[in-house]
């Protein structure tokens, strides 16, 4: 009896033992092949994949250097970063500091008063208000500089086309002195009571780069002179040039001369261009009864000319100084007579108070030809350049001087500075500018390659390309 029912519970016992063995393995067979399902990075999909990766991951050598690899650059971009926010932090702090102190020059400057050069004070009856045009030109800004000192009240007006702030600097602020940025071919409403129209570029180069405006500027601009003139009843003088005479066939040129100009070469603009001026000038006169004077300047150098001007007395100057080769267009036998700003500036000054409505030449009379003047500004600067013959300029007036009878008799003017002293005044100025301007460039050149600046300008570029 005992033994049957031992045996009955073996039974049950194995059979149990059965059903737990093959449960386990039903288990573990569902587990194997059911897909394992990850999270995604993409929000609430799931990725199923297929067969169950090993974990944790076995890699190869060259695989576990390149996550090395990857994680070092990894920091290496973080500290980069860290260290760019800290560099543009500093930079703001040092930008505000810098506007800081720029408002501080800003009200220091204004508080100070500025040293001018000494004024004749004129009473209300001989104080006039005289506008110059082109003002801001090489002798524009000395015509200012005399009409200043004289005691008058001064206004430029100027566009910069050749004209710089920088030749007038020194009145800026003053009470006798304005400054107009204005062009010209547009008309101008203004209470003057005497006009010197000097606006119109009148280096070759400078007239010919846009001769259209050129034309614009002699005869809308002149227009426009002479119609404020009428309006207000101002005297108003015309700056005519010695280019009226053209390729002149008369030596010397007196102001009864009527020229000989080519009206469609590349000096047009500027010859055709004020020999319109003058005429305007007399119509007005006759018509209108505008007092007019028109002075026929011939070829004017002094301190205040531009680097670039482009004419010989610059060119050559500057050549000489940089050791240059002194271009000598054509064969250099063409002659010119050299006055110095300041006679000009007293010419134009006498034949505005005069009577004389006449053409007036203002000249020095001292004619050479240009090797001759390239030989003398060698001599006077020193150095080694030496001289060369280039492309002769087209249309090139051959023989150039002044016939200066009318200044003389109408005017008692005549120039008085000789040649040597003139050019050596011009010679310091620019030795003087060459000098600025290496200055200027080597302190560019410094702040450039300055570490600072370098990593500034990358930070720049990694803001406007978005890198790092
Ligand atoms: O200086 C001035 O006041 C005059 O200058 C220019 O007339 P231009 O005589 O042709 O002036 P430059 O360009 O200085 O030329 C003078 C001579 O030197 C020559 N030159 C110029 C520049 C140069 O590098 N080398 C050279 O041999 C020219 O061919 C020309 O024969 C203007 O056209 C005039 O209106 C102005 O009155």
């Amino acid at each position: 009896m005992m033994s049957g029912t031992k045996k009955r519970i073996k039974i049950v016992a194995a059979f149990a033992m059965l059903m737990v063995a093959l449960l386990y393995l039903y288990k573990t067979l569902v587990t194997v092949n059911e897909p394992a399902v990850i999270p995604s990075r993409f929000g609430s999909s799931v990725v199923r994949i297929e067969e169950q990766r090993p974990w944790p991951p076995t890699e190869n050598v060259d695989q576990r250097n390149l996550r090395i690899n990857f994680e070092m650059q990894n920091s290496l971009l973080q500290a980069q970063r860290l260290e760019l926010q800290t560099q543009q932090l500093e930079l703001q702090r040092t930008k505000d500091q810098l506007a800081k102190l720029e408002e501080q020059v800003r009200s220091l400057q204004a508080s100070t008063p500025r040293k001018y050069l000494k004024v004749k004070y004129l009473n209300y009856k001989n104080r006039k208000r005289i506008l110059i045009t082109g003002g801001a030109g090489f002798v524009g800004s000395h015509l200012v500089d005399d009409l200043m000192i004289q005691g008058h009240e001064v206004i430029v007006v100027d566009n910069f086309f050749t004209g710089r702030k920088r030749n007038v600097e020194h009145w800026l602020g003053h009470e006798n002195f304005e400054l107009i940025h204005h062009d010209i071919v547009n008309p101008l409403f203004i209470e003057v009571d005497e006009i010197y129209h000097l606006a119109s570029p009148a280096s070759p180069p400078h007239y010919m780069y846009n001769p259209v405006k050129t034309i614009k500027t002699n005869t809308m601009g002149t227009i426009n002179v002479l119609g404020l003139a009428k309006r207000v009843m101002a005297k108003v003088l015309i700056a005519s040039t010695s280019e009226v005479y053209g390729d002149p066939t008369v030596h010397p040129q007196p102001e009864t001369y009527w020229g000989h100009v080519n009206p469609i070469g590349p000096r047009a603009c500027y010859d055709e261009g004020k020999r319109v001026s003058e005429t305007l000038s007399y119509a007005y006169a006759k018509q209108e009864k505008v007092q007019v004077r028109v002075a026929r300047i011939f070829n004017t150098y002094g301190p205040r000319m531009h680097m670039n001007d482009g004419r010989v007395v610059s060119n050559f100057i500057l050549q000489a100084l940089r050791n240059e080769t002194i271009t000598v267009y054509g064969n250099g036998q063409q002659t010119r007579s050299f006055q110095y700003v300041s006679d000009l500036v007293d010419g134009l000054i006498s034949l505005m108070a005069s009577n004389y409505s006449q053409p007036v030449n203002l000249g020095n009379p001292q004619e050479q030809t240009i090797e001759e003047f390239a030989k003398i500004i060698k001599r006077l600067v020193g150095g080694h350049s030496k001289l060369q013959q280039t492309k002769a300029m087209e249309d090139d007036p051959q023989r150039r001087k002044p016939d200066i009878t009318r200044a003389k008799n109408w005017l008692n003017w005549e120039p008085k500075v000789p040649l040597e002293t003139g050019l050596q005044q011009t010679i310091a100025y620019f030795r003087n500018e060459l000098m600025r301007s290496d200055r200027y460039q080597e302190s560019s050149n410094k702040y450039f390659e300055s570490p600072d600046l370098q990593r500034s300008l990358g930070r720049q570029l990694l803001d406007t390309t978005g890198g790092a």
